[in-house]
């Protein structure tokens, strides 16, 4: 089954309550939320504080996505916040072992890891890392910003991934961020991606039809 995340990034914050009882009203399990740094992207955005707030407005799974620098650092401030699921980037970690060591943390703290790669970093990086991770998330757009094209590039990884996980029996979660839509949405799904995270779609459309065509 799919699992649908919307992306708070546009979520319309002076319709706060209303916006939010439509995504509660709707077939969305998760929610996704990005923090970033104005640093390892050129934005920012959310702390754990609004972290908190969203964990009293909804009983999704908090579904938290650090484009930040310092991973180490603060994964696990969002851990005791309130993430079910923390993921960090591949680019911003010095080598594997440092990937594999956060990722224990967080499993230690009660936290689902996961790991992140944007566009340009090809998918064999993960090839001896994915297993020591419960997702992966494929970046198809460039990490920063909501409102971009989809990069169909994303697909071959997906592809790659799934085939990974299946012939080694894992149950991975593959997650894919950035330009989805029913359109995109349905090819990643096709190339074996569960978890879809749309934002433009999903907020500026009605919340409840958008998550369904994307189910
Ligand atoms: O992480 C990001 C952007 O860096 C995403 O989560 C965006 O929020 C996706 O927005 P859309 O492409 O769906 O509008």
């Amino acid at each position: 089954m799919t699992i649908i995340s919307p992306s708070i990034l546009s979520l319309d914050f002076s319709q706060l309550n209303s916006q939010m009882d439509a995504v509660n009203a709707s077939r969305a399990q998760w929610l996704h939320y990005d923090v970033m740094d104005g640093h390892f992207v050129p934005n920012l955005t959310f702390g754990p504080d609004i972290l908190k707030a969203f964990r009293k407005l909804t009983d999704r799974q908090l579904d938290v996505h650090l484009m930040i620098s310092d991973p180490r650092k603060y994964a696990p401030v969002f851990a005791q916040a309130g993430a079910q699921w923390i993921t960090f980037h591949y680019e911003a970690m010095n080598d594997a072992q440092d990937c594999r060591a956060l990722a224990k943390e967080l499993r230690a703290l009660g936290v689902k890891p996961g790991i992140s790669i944007k566009p340009q970093t090809p998918v064999s990086v993960l090839e001896a890392l994915w297993q020591d991770f419960d997702l992966v998330l494929v970046m198809s757009v460039e990490p920063g910003f909501g409102g971009q094209q989809f990069d169909p590039s994303a697909l071959d990884k997906i592809t790659v991934l799934r085939q990974w996980a299946q012939a080694a029996g894992a149950d991975l979660r593959i997650e894919v961020d950035g330009g989805i839509n029913a359109e995109t949405g349905k090819l990643c799904r096709e190339a074996g991606a569960d978890v879809l995270v749309a934002g433009s779609y999903i907020f500026k459309n009605n919340i409840v039809e958008a998550v369904d065509s994307l189910c």
